[in-house]
Protein backbone atom coordinates (compact mmCIF):
# COMPACT_ATOMS: atom_id res chain seq x y z
CA UNK A 1 0.00 0.00 0.00
CA UNK A 2 1.88 3.27 -1.54
CA UNK A 3 0.37 7.31 -0.49
CA UNK A 4 1.40 10.76 -1.04
CA UNK A 5 1.72 11.18 2.31
CA UNK A 6 0.96 8.87 5.85
CA UNK A 7 -0.69 10.93 8.71
CA UNK A 8 -0.18 8.90 12.03
CA UNK A 9 -2.67 9.93 14.84
CA UNK A 10 -6.36 11.64 13.51
CA UNK A 11 -5.95 14.21 16.81
CA UNK A 12 -6.26 17.94 16.78
CA UNK A 13 -3.41 18.64 14.27
CA UNK A 14 -3.73 15.27 12.17
CA UNK A 15 -7.11 15.86 11.50
CA UNK A 16 -6.04 19.20 9.89
CA UNK A 17 -3.14 18.15 8.27
CA UNK A 18 -4.55 15.30 6.45
CA UNK A 19 -7.84 17.64 4.84
CA UNK A 20 -5.06 20.27 3.76
CA UNK A 21 -3.47 17.53 2.15
CA UNK A 22 -6.84 16.49 0.89
CA UNK A 23 -7.75 20.19 -0.15
CA UNK A 24 -4.18 19.90 -2.70
CA UNK A 25 -5.17 16.64 -4.72
CA UNK A 26 -2.78 14.27 -2.26
CA UNK A 27 -3.54 11.08 -1.65
CA UNK A 28 -3.42 10.28 2.55
CA UNK A 29 -3.23 7.17 4.51
CA UNK A 30 -4.58 8.54 7.93
CA UNK A 31 -3.52 5.55 10.99
CA UNK A 32 -5.57 6.00 14.32
CA UNK A 33 -5.09 3.82 16.62
CA UNK A 34 -8.16 4.11 18.59
CA UNK A 35 -11.38 3.24 17.34
CA UNK A 36 -14.52 5.20 15.91
CA UNK A 37 -16.37 8.27 17.35
CA UNK A 38 -19.90 6.93 17.94
CA UNK A 39 -19.95 7.43 21.61
CA UNK A 40 -23.09 10.05 22.26
CA UNK A 41 -20.98 11.26 25.11
CA UNK A 42 -18.41 12.55 22.55
CA UNK A 43 -20.89 15.22 21.32
CA UNK A 44 -22.72 15.77 25.10
CA UNK A 45 -20.40 18.79 26.31
CA UNK A 46 -21.23 18.21 29.57
CA UNK A 47 -20.51 14.68 29.36
CA UNK A 48 -16.16 14.93 28.56
CA UNK A 49 -15.20 13.86 32.06
CA UNK A 50 -17.18 10.70 31.71
CA UNK A 51 -14.96 9.33 28.92
CA UNK A 52 -12.05 9.40 30.91
CA UNK A 53 -11.03 5.54 31.71
CA UNK A 54 -12.66 4.57 29.07
CA UNK A 55 -11.56 2.90 25.69
CA UNK A 56 -11.53 6.78 24.16
CA UNK A 57 -8.30 7.39 26.61
CA UNK A 58 -5.33 6.07 26.76
CA UNK A 59 -4.92 6.48 30.66
CA UNK A 60 -1.84 7.61 31.19
CA UNK A 61 -0.17 7.90 34.84
CA UNK A 62 3.21 10.17 35.28
CA UNK A 63 5.59 8.95 37.45
CA UNK A 64 5.83 9.60 41.56
CA UNK A 65 6.37 13.52 41.58
CA UNK A 66 8.68 14.13 43.96
CA UNK A 67 7.35 18.14 45.06
CA UNK A 68 3.84 16.45 44.89
CA UNK A 69 4.27 14.27 48.41
CA UNK A 70 5.52 11.48 45.64
CA UNK A 71 1.58 11.26 44.03
CA UNK A 72 1.12 9.48 41.23
CA UNK A 73 -1.08 12.22 38.68
CA UNK A 74 -3.46 10.76 36.09
CA UNK A 75 -3.39 12.09 32.75
CA UNK A 76 -6.23 11.51 30.22
CA UNK A 77 -5.46 11.70 26.40
CA UNK A 78 -7.90 10.85 23.61
CA UNK A 79 -7.82 7.79 21.55
CA UNK A 80 -10.62 7.96 18.85
CA UNK A 81 -11.29 10.21 15.51
CA UNK A 82 -10.53 13.61 16.95
CA UNK A 83 -7.76 12.32 19.54
CA UNK A 84 -7.72 14.76 22.70
CA UNK A 85 -10.02 17.24 21.13
CA UNK A 86 -12.70 14.41 21.05
CA UNK A 87 -12.44 14.44 24.97
CA UNK A 88 -11.57 17.60 25.78
CA UNK A 89 -13.50 20.50 27.13
CA UNK A 90 -13.88 22.56 24.11
CA UNK A 91 -12.77 26.22 25.18
CA UNK A 92 -11.33 28.44 22.39
CA UNK A 93 -7.84 30.23 23.42
CA UNK A 94 -5.53 31.55 20.96
CA UNK A 95 -2.92 32.72 23.62
CA UNK A 96 -0.93 36.04 24.03
CA UNK A 97 1.04 36.91 21.02
CA UNK A 98 4.08 37.20 23.38
CA UNK A 99 3.85 33.32 23.08
CA UNK A 100 4.39 32.70 19.32
CA UNK A 101 7.11 35.33 18.91
CA UNK A 102 9.25 33.59 21.78
CA UNK A 103 9.00 30.55 19.06
CA UNK A 104 11.27 31.92 16.42
CA UNK A 105 11.60 34.82 13.76
CA UNK A 106 8.38 32.82 11.57
CA UNK A 107 6.18 32.97 14.76
CA UNK A 108 5.18 36.82 15.17
CA UNK A 109 1.85 37.34 16.14
CA UNK A 110 1.33 38.76 12.38
CA UNK A 111 2.24 35.24 10.69
CA UNK A 112 0.32 32.85 13.21
CA UNK A 113 -2.93 35.06 13.36
CA UNK A 114 -4.19 34.49 9.91
CA UNK A 115 -3.82 30.47 10.67
CA UNK A 116 -5.96 31.04 13.40
CA UNK A 117 -8.82 32.56 11.65
CA UNK A 118 -8.55 29.92 9.14
CA UNK A 119 -9.39 27.08 11.38
CA UNK A 120 -12.46 29.29 12.56
CA UNK A 121 -16.48 29.72 11.94
CA UNK A 122 -16.90 32.19 14.45
CA UNK A 123 -20.49 33.24 15.55
CA UNK A 124 -18.53 37.04 15.59
CA UNK A 125 -18.79 38.53 12.40
CA UNK A 126 -16.08 40.78 13.55
CA UNK A 127 -12.51 41.06 11.01
CA UNK A 128 -10.58 39.68 13.88
CA UNK A 129 -12.39 36.64 13.40
CA UNK A 130 -12.69 33.88 10.66
CA UNK A 131 -16.14 32.95 9.57
CA UNK A 132 -15.33 30.76 6.29
CA UNK A 133 -13.29 28.12 8.64
CA UNK A 134 -14.18 24.23 9.33
CA UNK A 135 -14.61 24.58 12.92
CA UNK A 136 -17.67 25.97 14.27
CA UNK A 137 -16.73 28.39 17.32
CA UNK A 138 -19.39 29.62 19.36
CA UNK A 139 -21.24 30.94 23.08
CA UNK A 140 -22.25 28.36 24.70
CA UNK A 141 -26.24 27.43 24.88
CA UNK A 142 -25.79 27.59 28.62
CA UNK A 143 -24.00 29.57 31.42
CA UNK A 144 -24.93 28.62 34.61
CA UNK A 145 -26.15 31.53 37.21
CA UNK A 146 -23.05 31.24 39.78
CA UNK A 147 -21.02 31.25 36.76
CA UNK A 148 -22.20 34.86 35.75
CA UNK A 149 -21.99 35.46 39.77
CA UNK A 150 -18.46 34.72 39.95
CA UNK A 151 -17.95 37.35 36.84
CA UNK A 152 -19.74 39.78 38.52
CA UNK A 153 -17.48 39.45 41.72
CA UNK A 154 -14.41 39.53 39.20
CA UNK A 155 -15.07 42.69 38.03
CA UNK A 156 -16.31 43.44 41.72
CA UNK A 157 -12.94 42.94 42.56
CA UNK A 158 -11.71 45.53 40.11
CA UNK A 159 -10.56 43.01 36.94
CA UNK A 160 -11.92 44.02 33.33
CA UNK A 161 -14.81 42.21 32.00
CA UNK A 162 -13.88 40.88 28.55
CA UNK A 163 -15.94 39.43 25.83
CA UNK A 164 -13.49 37.71 23.55
CA UNK A 165 -9.97 36.87 24.93
CA UNK A 166 -9.07 35.97 21.58
CA UNK A 167 -7.45 39.06 20.52
CA UNK A 168 -3.48 38.74 20.84
CA UNK A 169 -3.43 39.86 24.33
CA UNK A 170 -6.11 38.07 26.89
CA UNK A 171 -6.70 39.63 30.00
CA UNK A 172 -9.64 39.96 32.95
CA UNK A 173 -12.40 37.70 33.07
CA UNK A 174 -15.27 36.62 30.75
CA UNK A 175 -17.13 33.45 29.89
CA UNK A 176 -15.21 31.22 27.61
CA UNK A 177 -16.10 30.69 23.89
CA UNK A 178 -16.31 27.04 22.80
CA UNK A 179 -16.27 24.95 19.92
CA UNK A 180 -20.06 23.82 20.00
CA UNK A 181 -22.07 23.79 16.61
CA UNK A 182 -25.99 23.65 18.01
CA UNK A 183 -25.07 22.66 21.37
CA UNK A 184 -22.83 19.75 20.33
CA UNK A 185 -19.15 19.30 20.58
CA UNK A 186 -17.76 20.25 16.65
CA UNK A 187 -14.65 18.15 17.56
CA UNK A 188 -11.59 18.59 15.00
CA UNK A 189 -12.63 15.17 12.93
CA UNK A 190 -15.76 16.59 12.66
CA UNK A 191 -14.96 19.64 11.80
CA UNK A 192 -12.35 18.87 8.95
CA UNK A 193 -12.77 15.10 7.71
CA UNK A 194 -16.39 13.79 8.76
CA UNK A 195 -18.02 13.52 5.30
CA UNK A 196 -14.74 13.95 3.16
CA UNK A 197 -14.07 11.16 0.69
CA UNK A 198 -11.08 10.81 -1.07
CA UNK A 199 -8.28 9.07 1.41
CA UNK A 200 -7.76 6.33 3.26
CA UNK A 201 -8.59 5.81 7.26
CA UNK A 202 -7.40 3.05 9.05
CA UNK A 203 -8.96 3.11 12.83
CA UNK A 204 -7.43 0.65 15.60
CA UNK A 205 -4.05 0.97 13.50
CA UNK A 206 -1.39 1.46 16.07
CA UNK A 207 1.81 2.53 14.09
CA UNK A 208 4.71 0.86 16.22
CA UNK A 209 7.52 2.10 13.79
CA UNK A 210 8.52 4.50 11.62
CA UNK A 211 10.60 3.12 8.35
CA UNK A 212 13.86 4.61 7.54
CA UNK A 213 15.75 4.08 4.77
CA UNK A 214 19.26 6.12 4.11
CA UNK A 215 17.57 8.70 7.05
CA UNK A 216 14.59 9.03 4.51
CA UNK A 217 11.43 8.33 5.82
CA UNK A 218 9.38 5.55 3.88
CA UNK A 219 6.81 3.96 5.66
CA UNK A 220 5.02 2.57 8.86
CA UNK A 221 4.81 -0.60 10.60
CA UNK A 222 1.56 -0.53 12.32
CA UNK A 223 -0.76 -3.55 14.33
CA UNK A 224 -4.47 -3.62 12.95
CA UNK A 225 -6.72 -6.87 13.83
CA UNK A 226 -3.69 -8.20 15.13
CA UNK A 227 -1.55 -8.13 11.91
CA UNK A 228 1.24 -6.36 11.53
CA UNK A 229 1.21 -4.66 8.14
CA UNK A 230 3.74 -2.11 6.80
CA UNK A 231 2.14 0.62 4.49
CA UNK A 232 4.46 3.26 2.32
CA UNK A 233 4.63 7.03 1.47
CA UNK A 234 6.31 9.07 -1.12
CA UNK A 235 6.34 12.21 -0.26
CA UNK A 236 6.08 12.47 3.70
CA UNK A 237 5.17 10.41 7.09
CA UNK A 238 3.70 13.08 9.23
CA UNK A 239 3.51 12.46 13.08
CA UNK A 240 0.90 13.78 15.02
CA UNK A 241 0.57 11.11 17.99
CA UNK A 242 0.05 14.31 20.20
CA UNK A 243 3.03 15.05 22.76
CA UNK A 244 3.05 11.76 24.26
CA UNK A 245 2.62 9.53 21.67
CA UNK A 246 5.23 11.09 18.79
CA UNK A 247 8.26 11.32 20.88
CA UNK A 248 7.36 7.77 22.37
CA UNK A 249 6.94 6.23 18.70
CA UNK A 250 10.04 7.97 17.40
CA UNK A 251 12.08 6.28 20.45
CA UNK A 252 10.59 2.81 19.32
CA UNK A 253 11.72 3.75 15.76
CA UNK A 254 15.43 4.30 17.07
CA UNK A 255 15.29 8.32 16.90
CA UNK A 256 16.16 9.39 20.03
CA UNK A 257 19.20 9.96 22.73
CA UNK A 258 21.20 7.35 22.55
CA UNK A 259 21.73 6.32 26.44
CA UNK A 260 18.13 5.77 26.66
CA UNK A 261 17.36 3.74 23.48
CA UNK A 262 20.36 1.71 24.72
CA UNK A 263 19.07 1.08 27.82
CA UNK A 264 15.73 -0.07 26.43
CA UNK A 265 17.17 -2.08 23.96
CA UNK A 266 15.83 -0.35 20.87
CA UNK A 267 18.81 -0.13 17.86
CA UNK A 268 19.91 3.52 17.44
CA UNK A 269 18.93 4.45 13.82
CA UNK A 270 19.22 8.35 14.00
CA UNK A 271 20.44 10.43 17.27
CA UNK A 272 18.02 12.84 18.23
CA UNK A 273 19.02 13.70 22.30
CA UNK A 274 15.80 16.18 22.53
CA UNK A 275 13.37 13.41 22.31
CA UNK A 276 10.92 13.65 24.88
CA UNK A 277 12.64 16.50 26.77
CA UNK A 278 11.15 19.77 27.64
CA UNK A 279 7.58 18.55 28.51
CA UNK A 280 5.86 20.94 29.41
CA UNK A 281 2.37 21.07 31.42
CA UNK A 282 -0.11 23.64 32.89
CA UNK A 283 -0.62 22.63 36.15
CA UNK A 284 -3.75 23.99 38.10
CA UNK A 285 -5.54 23.57 41.60
CA UNK A 286 -9.10 23.13 43.18
CA UNK A 287 -10.61 26.32 45.22
CA UNK A 288 -14.14 24.54 45.85
CA UNK A 289 -17.27 26.01 47.95
CA UNK A 290 -20.65 24.18 49.21
CA UNK A 291 -22.93 25.97 47.20
CA UNK A 292 -26.43 27.17 48.53
CA UNK A 293 -28.50 25.86 45.75
CA UNK A 294 -28.85 22.77 45.34
CA UNK A 295 -29.16 23.41 41.43
CA UNK A 296 -25.76 23.20 40.31
CA UNK A 297 -24.69 21.25 37.23
CA UNK A 298 -24.25 18.03 39.17
CA UNK A 299 -28.23 18.05 38.19
CA UNK A 300 -27.90 18.07 34.66
CA UNK A 301 -28.53 14.60 33.99
CA UNK A 302 -32.05 15.09 35.26
CA UNK A 303 -34.72 13.96 33.43
CA UNK A 304 -35.99 17.64 32.04
CA UNK A 305 -32.33 18.05 31.32
CA UNK A 306 -32.18 14.96 29.33
CA UNK A 307 -35.60 16.04 27.48
CA UNK A 308 -34.33 19.59 26.71
CA UNK A 309 -31.21 18.18 25.47
CA UNK A 310 -32.72 15.63 23.22
CA UNK A 311 -35.33 18.11 21.65
CA UNK A 312 -33.58 20.94 21.32
CA UNK A 313 -29.89 20.81 22.36
CA UNK A 314 -30.44 23.28 25.26
CA UNK A 315 -30.18 23.06 29.19
CA UNK A 316 -27.18 22.33 31.44
CA UNK A 317 -25.62 19.33 29.00
CA UNK A 318 -24.43 22.06 26.46
CA UNK A 319 -22.03 23.20 29.31
CA UNK A 320 -18.58 22.35 28.81
CA UNK A 321 -18.19 23.00 32.63
CA UNK A 322 -15.47 25.23 32.84
CA UNK A 323 -17.79 27.77 31.48
CA UNK A 324 -15.59 30.72 32.38
CA UNK A 325 -12.62 32.38 33.88
CA UNK A 326 -10.09 34.58 33.17
CA UNK A 327 -6.66 36.00 33.09
CA UNK A 328 -4.76 37.66 35.45
CA UNK A 329 -0.63 38.21 36.42
CA UNK A 330 0.53 36.99 39.98
CA UNK A 331 3.26 40.03 40.08
CA UNK A 332 2.42 43.84 38.77
CA UNK A 333 5.80 43.53 37.15
CA UNK A 334 5.04 40.89 34.55
CA UNK A 335 4.78 41.90 31.09
CA UNK A 336 1.59 39.43 30.63
CA UNK A 337 -0.72 36.91 32.36
CA UNK A 338 0.82 34.29 34.39
CA UNK A 339 -2.55 32.95 35.27
CA UNK A 340 -5.48 31.27 34.08
CA UNK A 341 -8.43 30.87 35.81
CA UNK A 342 -11.28 27.99 34.95
CA UNK A 343 -14.44 28.16 36.88
CA UNK A 344 -17.04 25.10 37.10
CA UNK A 345 -20.37 25.50 38.89
CA UNK A 346 -20.23 21.89 40.02
CA UNK A 347 -17.66 20.05 42.87
CA UNK A 348 -14.70 19.41 40.08
CA UNK A 349 -12.17 17.41 41.72
CA UNK A 350 -10.20 14.25 40.75
CA UNK A 351 -11.20 14.98 37.51
CA UNK A 352 -14.38 15.05 37.62
CA UNK A 353 -14.39 11.37 38.46
CA UNK A 354 -15.18 11.02 42.15
CA UNK A 355 -19.23 11.76 42.33
CA UNK A 356 -19.66 15.33 44.12
CA UNK A 357 -20.30 14.90 47.83
CA UNK A 358 -22.51 17.77 47.75
CA UNK A 359 -23.67 20.86 45.58
CA UNK A 360 -20.26 22.94 44.80
CA UNK A 361 -18.76 24.70 42.58
CA UNK A 362 -15.53 25.05 41.45
CA UNK A 363 -12.37 27.73 40.97
CA UNK A 364 -9.38 26.60 39.15
CA UNK A 365 -6.02 28.78 39.39
CA UNK A 366 -3.89 27.46 36.24
CA UNK A 367 -0.22 28.32 35.72
CA UNK A 368 0.32 29.49 32.27
CA UNK A 369 4.24 29.76 32.44
CA UNK A 370 5.77 27.45 34.16
CA UNK A 371 9.45 27.23 35.01
CA UNK A 372 9.83 23.38 35.63
CA UNK A 373 10.73 21.16 32.53
CA UNK A 374 9.85 17.23 32.34
CA UNK A 375 10.54 14.82 30.20
CA UNK A 376 9.49 11.05 29.39
CA UNK A 377 11.04 8.17 27.93
CA UNK A 378 10.67 4.32 27.06
CA UNK A 379 11.96 1.68 29.01
CA UNK A 380 11.83 -1.77 27.12
CA UNK A 381 11.78 -1.95 23.09
CA UNK A 382 7.63 -3.19 23.33
CA UNK A 383 6.18 -0.34 21.26
CA UNK A 384 2.29 -1.33 23.10
CA UNK A 385 3.68 -0.23 26.26
CA UNK A 386 3.24 3.17 27.92
CA UNK A 387 6.18 5.50 27.83
CA UNK A 388 7.48 6.73 31.56
CA UNK A 389 6.46 10.06 31.96
CA UNK A 390 7.77 12.74 34.49
CA UNK A 391 6.49 16.18 34.44
CA UNK A 392 8.51 17.10 37.37
CA UNK A 393 5.53 19.58 38.70
CA UNK A 394 7.26 22.19 40.86
CA UNK A 395 10.76 21.60 40.68
CA UNK A 396 10.91 24.91 40.15
CA UNK A 397 9.60 26.95 43.91
CA UNK A 398 8.18 29.95 41.55
CA UNK A 399 5.56 27.97 40.23
CA UNK A 400 4.58 27.37 43.63
CA UNK A 401 4.76 30.40 44.87
CA UNK A 402 2.46 31.38 41.75
CA UNK A 403 -0.12 28.86 42.34
CA UNK A 404 -0.73 29.92 45.86
CA UNK A 405 -1.34 33.82 44.79
CA UNK A 406 -3.64 31.93 41.99
CA UNK A 407 -5.47 30.64 45.32
CA UNK A 408 -5.34 33.87 47.48
CA UNK A 409 -7.33 35.86 44.43
CA UNK A 410 -9.67 33.37 44.13
CA UNK A 411 -10.52 33.69 47.38
CA UNK A 412 -10.57 37.14 46.80
CA UNK A 413 -13.24 37.09 44.31
CA UNK A 414 -15.36 33.87 46.07
CA UNK A 415 -15.65 36.90 48.76
CA UNK A 416 -16.62 39.74 46.99
CA UNK A 417 -20.77 40.13 47.37
CA UNK A 418 -21.76 39.11 43.89
CA UNK A 419 -21.16 35.63 44.60
CA UNK A 420 -22.50 35.72 48.44
CA UNK A 421 -25.99 34.40 47.55
CA UNK A 422 -24.53 31.06 45.85
CA UNK A 423 -21.40 30.32 48.43
CA UNK A 424 -21.47 27.98 51.49
CA UNK A 425 -18.05 27.19 53.31
CA UNK A 426 -14.91 26.45 51.91
CA UNK A 427 -15.01 22.63 51.11
CA UNK A 428 -10.80 22.65 49.62
CA UNK A 429 -8.89 23.94 50.66
CA UNK A 430 -10.86 24.28 53.66
CA UNK A 431 -7.50 25.07 55.95
CA UNK A 432 -4.74 27.66 56.04
CA UNK A 433 -1.59 25.92 54.59
CA UNK A 434 -2.00 26.70 51.05
CA UNK A 435 1.34 25.02 50.37
CA UNK A 436 0.06 21.45 51.27
CA UNK A 437 -3.03 22.68 49.15
CA UNK A 438 -0.84 22.91 46.32
CA UNK A 439 1.10 19.83 46.67
CA UNK A 440 -1.89 17.70 47.65
CA UNK A 441 -3.92 18.36 44.90
CA UNK A 442 -2.91 20.13 42.28
CA UNK A 443 -3.66 18.40 39.05
CA UNK A 444 -2.83 18.35 35.05
CA UNK A 445 -4.91 20.60 32.95
CA UNK A 446 -4.16 18.49 30.07
CA UNK A 447 -1.96 20.51 28.04
CA UNK A 448 1.55 18.89 27.46
CA UNK A 449 3.54 20.12 24.78
CA UNK A 450 7.52 20.85 24.06
CA UNK A 451 8.46 17.28 23.49
CA UNK A 452 9.63 17.37 19.99
CA UNK A 453 10.14 20.82 20.26
CA UNK A 454 11.19 22.90 16.85
CA UNK A 455 14.74 25.19 17.13
CA UNK A 456 18.28 24.82 15.64
CA UNK A 457 20.11 24.04 18.94
CA UNK A 458 21.15 20.67 20.12
CA UNK A 459 18.08 19.61 21.77
CA UNK A 460 16.06 20.74 19.09
CA UNK A 461 13.83 17.59 17.11
CA UNK A 462 12.40 20.04 14.57
CA UNK A 463 13.67 22.57 12.37
CA UNK A 464 11.31 25.34 11.60
CA UNK A 465 9.62 24.07 9.27
CA UNK A 466 8.55 21.04 11.25
CA UNK A 467 11.07 18.41 9.72
CA UNK A 468 12.74 16.09 11.67
CA UNK A 469 16.40 17.40 12.05
CA UNK A 470 18.80 15.03 9.98
CA UNK A 471 16.05 12.98 8.63
CA UNK A 472 14.28 13.48 5.16
CA UNK A 473 10.33 13.36 4.97
CA UNK A 474 9.52 13.05 8.49
CA UNK A 475 7.80 15.60 9.90
CA UNK A 476 5.89 16.48 13.30
CA UNK A 477 3.39 19.00 13.59
CA UNK A 478 1.36 18.43 16.74
CA UNK A 479 1.72 20.01 20.26
CA UNK A 480 4.94 18.10 20.92
CA UNK A 481 6.54 21.05 18.58
CA UNK A 482 5.95 24.09 20.82
CA UNK A 483 9.33 24.80 22.68
CA UNK A 484 7.12 26.71 25.23
CA UNK A 485 3.62 26.45 26.05
CA UNK A 486 1.15 29.12 24.97
CA UNK A 487 -0.73 31.21 27.45
CA UNK A 488 -3.77 29.28 26.48
CA UNK A 489 -5.89 25.85 26.19
CA UNK A 490 -3.77 24.04 23.79
CA UNK A 491 -6.38 23.10 20.81
CA UNK A 492 -6.40 26.07 18.57
CA UNK A 493 -2.58 26.55 19.41
CA UNK A 494 -1.89 23.09 17.86
CA UNK A 495 -4.26 23.52 15.18
CA UNK A 496 -2.57 26.30 13.84
CA UNK A 497 0.74 25.20 14.01
CA UNK A 498 -0.96 21.87 12.18
CA UNK A 499 -2.32 24.60 9.77
CA UNK A 500 0.81 26.28 8.73
CA UNK A 501 2.52 23.00 9.08
CA UNK A 502 0.34 21.29 5.99
CA UNK A 503 1.73 24.56 3.36
CA UNK A 504 5.07 23.90 4.23
CA UNK A 505 4.84 20.14 3.30
CA UNK A 506 2.94 20.76 0.45
CA UNK A 507 5.80 23.30 -0.74
CA UNK A 508 8.62 20.78 -0.09
C1 LIG B 1 -9.39 16.15 29.14
C2 LIG B 1 -8.81 17.21 28.26
C3 LIG B 1 -9.36 18.50 28.29
C4 LIG B 1 -8.82 19.50 27.48
N1 LIG B 1 -9.49 20.70 27.37
C5 LIG B 1 -9.10 21.60 26.42
C6 LIG B 1 -9.88 22.76 26.15
O1 LIG B 1 -10.94 22.99 26.74
N2 LIG B 1 -9.44 23.62 25.19
C7 LIG B 1 -8.26 23.42 24.52
O2 LIG B 1 -7.88 24.27 23.71
N3 LIG B 1 -7.50 22.32 24.76
C8 LIG B 1 -7.92 21.40 25.66
N4 LIG B 1 -7.20 20.25 25.84
C9 LIG B 1 -5.92 20.10 25.13
C10 LIG B 1 -6.10 19.77 23.65
O3 LIG B 1 -7.16 18.86 23.46
C11 LIG B 1 -4.78 19.20 23.12
O4 LIG B 1 -3.75 20.15 23.32
C12 LIG B 1 -4.84 18.86 21.64
O5 LIG B 1 -5.94 18.03 21.37
C13 LIG B 1 -3.52 18.19 21.22
O6 LIG B 1 -3.63 17.81 19.88
P1 LIG B 1 -2.59 16.78 19.25
O7 LIG B 1 -2.99 16.63 17.82
O8 LIG B 1 -1.21 17.20 19.57
O9 LIG B 1 -2.83 15.40 20.01
P2 LIG B 1 -4.15 14.53 20.15
O10 LIG B 1 -5.37 15.34 19.84
O11 LIG B 1 -4.08 13.87 21.48
O12 LIG B 1 -4.05 13.46 18.97
C14 LIG B 1 -3.15 12.39 18.95
C15 LIG B 1 -3.83 11.23 18.22
O13 LIG B 1 -2.85 10.29 17.85
C16 LIG B 1 -3.33 8.98 18.13
N5 LIG B 1 -2.16 8.12 18.31
C17 LIG B 1 -1.25 8.15 19.31
N6 LIG B 1 -0.29 7.23 19.10
C18 LIG B 1 -0.60 6.60 17.94
C19 LIG B 1 0.01 5.55 17.21
N7 LIG B 1 1.14 4.96 17.63
N8 LIG B 1 -0.59 5.12 16.06
C20 LIG B 1 -1.74 5.71 15.61
N9 LIG B 1 -2.37 6.72 16.29
C21 LIG B 1 -1.79 7.17 17.43
C22 LIG B 1 -4.16 9.18 19.37
O14 LIG B 1 -5.04 8.11 19.61
C23 LIG B 1 -4.85 10.51 19.08
O15 LIG B 1 -6.04 10.32 18.37
C24 LIG B 1 -7.69 19.22 26.66
C25 LIG B 1 -7.14 17.95 26.63
C26 LIG B 1 -7.71 16.93 27.41
C27 LIG B 1 -7.12 15.55 27.36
Amino acid sequence: MTHDFIVIGAGSAGCVVTRRLLDAGASVLLLEAGGRDHDPRIKIPAAFSQLFRTTYDWQLYTQPQRHLLGRTLYWPRGKTLGGSGAINAMIVMWGHQQDYAAWGADWSWDQVLPYFQRIEGHFLKTPQHGQGGPMRVSEREFTHPITRAFLRAAVQLGYPATQDFNNGNPNGFGVYHVNHRRGERHSPYHAYLQGISGYTLKTRAQVLRILLHNKIARGVTYLQGGEVRNAFATRGVILTAGAIHSPHLLMHSGIGDPRILKAAGIALEHALPGVGRNLQDHPAVPLIFQATTSDTLETALQPQHVLNYALRKQGPLTSNIAEAGGFIKSQSSLTAPDLQYHMAPVYYRDHGITPPPMPAFSIGPTLLTPSSRGSLWVENSDPLSPPLIDPHYLQEPEDLYALIRGLEVAREIASQAALKPFKGKELLPAHKDLQFHVQNSLQTLYHPVGTCQMGDHNQAVVDDRLQVRGLKNLYITDASVMPTLPRANTQFPTMMVAERAAEWILQN
